[in-house]
């Protein structure tokens, strides 16, 4: 049973920017490290009592926007607010707030040179709803070793720790930032298997940061999709989900169905093609598509998210790529 409720989190036209700066080269000269805008005015939620994705590539800007959730950081301009549902309210050194919010990153925050036991006792202590059972078993089926320090573990398994103490700790907003960088895959696995039981078994609110959008988009219940500082997407998960669209067969059927829609990816398979489109297929086209021998069917995450958060340089690759494969059918149809 949780002592609190799952908490909601709201950014509202969140900037953060990072001043100029000066910082040392290898040789020991002070240069001069230019400013930088990290957010760029975003507006999103991230809803009580479920799992959000936080996605975006490298840079994004998603560890500055968890760090601001979990009050690290304040915003150049706009609001954070975090809190039970109706009781949302900034948590900068609001000790009542940020003691209800967990963010474990990458190796997670240990007691690095004393045993693994130790940063348990130390979890233990400062989380009011720890389960020291819970964490018992998860680090059994992590295979950590419980007598080592944790500067002495492996990377993958420093980050099994870190998401054991995430999910032990059951705060009402548990953020994972990449936590699982340096697992194998069969322990990010267990990780999200264990990271959906034990949800399902006491409900709380997840931010889980990730750019591995394959593997994890089955967790997710929302998204919000970040790219260079802005609010590329925010939505159900399901609505995400039904977004990309794959038509598959004969090639003349499935161009003809695709014309005017945006075209994510193509792939031809002798007389065969398969394209993803943005965008859901109206019944009556679906019918039309069934009848000349086209399948319709709904795409993953990942197609959108290379599709929307493509740089102008890699588009403009991917149309060059698409001219030179329908170059030579243009001159074979002659
Ligand atoms: N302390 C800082 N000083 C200057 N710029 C920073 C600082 N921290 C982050 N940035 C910049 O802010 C932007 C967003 O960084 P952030 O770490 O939030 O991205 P991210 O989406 O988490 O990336 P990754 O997936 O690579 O971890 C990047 O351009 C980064 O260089």
């Amino acid at each position: 049973m949780n002592l609190l409720p799952p908490f909601a989190a709201q950014f509202d036209d969140v900037e953060v920017t990072f001043p100029r700066s000066w910082a040392m080269n290898a040789a020991g000269t002070a240069h001069r490290v230019p400013g930088s805008t990290a957010l760029d005015g975003i507006t999103c939620e991230f809803p009580a009592g479920q799992i959000t994705g936080l996605l975006g590539r490298n840079g994004a800007g998603k560890s500055t926007m968890l760090g601001l959730l979990a009050a690290f950081r304040r915003p150049t301009r706009g609001a954070v607010l975090v809190g039970p549902d109706g009781e949302l309210r900034d948590p900068w050194e609001d000790s009542g707030l940020t003691s209800a919010v967990l963010l474990v990153q990458e190796g997670g925050d240990v007691l690095n040179d004393e045993k693994v036991t130790a940063t348990l006792s130390y979890y233990a202590d400062l989380r009011p709803e720890w389960d020291a059972d819970y964490a018992a078993e998860l680090l059994d089926l992590f295979e950590v070793p419980l007598w080592r320090k944790p500067s002495a573990l492996s990377r993958g398994k420093r980050s099994a720790l870190a998401a054991t103490i995430g999910l032990a700790a059951r705060a009402p907003l548990t953020i994972f930032d990449e936590v699982y960088l340096g697992m194998d895959a069969p322990t990010r696995f267990a990780f999200y298997d264990a990271l959906l039981a034990d949800y399902a078994e006491h409900p709380r609110t997840v931010v889980l940061s990730s750019h591995l959008v394959e593997e994890t988009e089955r967790l997710f219940e929302h998204v919000v999709l970040v790219d260079r500082g802005r609010v590329v997407l925010a939505e159900p998960a399901d609505e995400v989900r039904t977004r990309a669209t794959s038509l598959t067969g004969p090639t003349t059927a499935v161009e003809r169905l695709a014309a005017g829609r945006d075209v994510l990816h193509r792939q031809e398979l002798g007389p065969t093609t398969r394209v993803t489109v943005d965008g859901m297929v109206s019944e009556r086209d679906a019918r039309a598509a069934a009848a000349e021998g086209v399948t319709v069917g709904h795409e993953g995450l990942e197609s959108l998210f290379v599709h929307l958060t493509r740089t102008s340089r890699e588009a403009t690759g991917a149309r060059r790529a698409e001219a030179e494969r329908a170059q030579p059918r243009k001159e074979g149809s002659r």
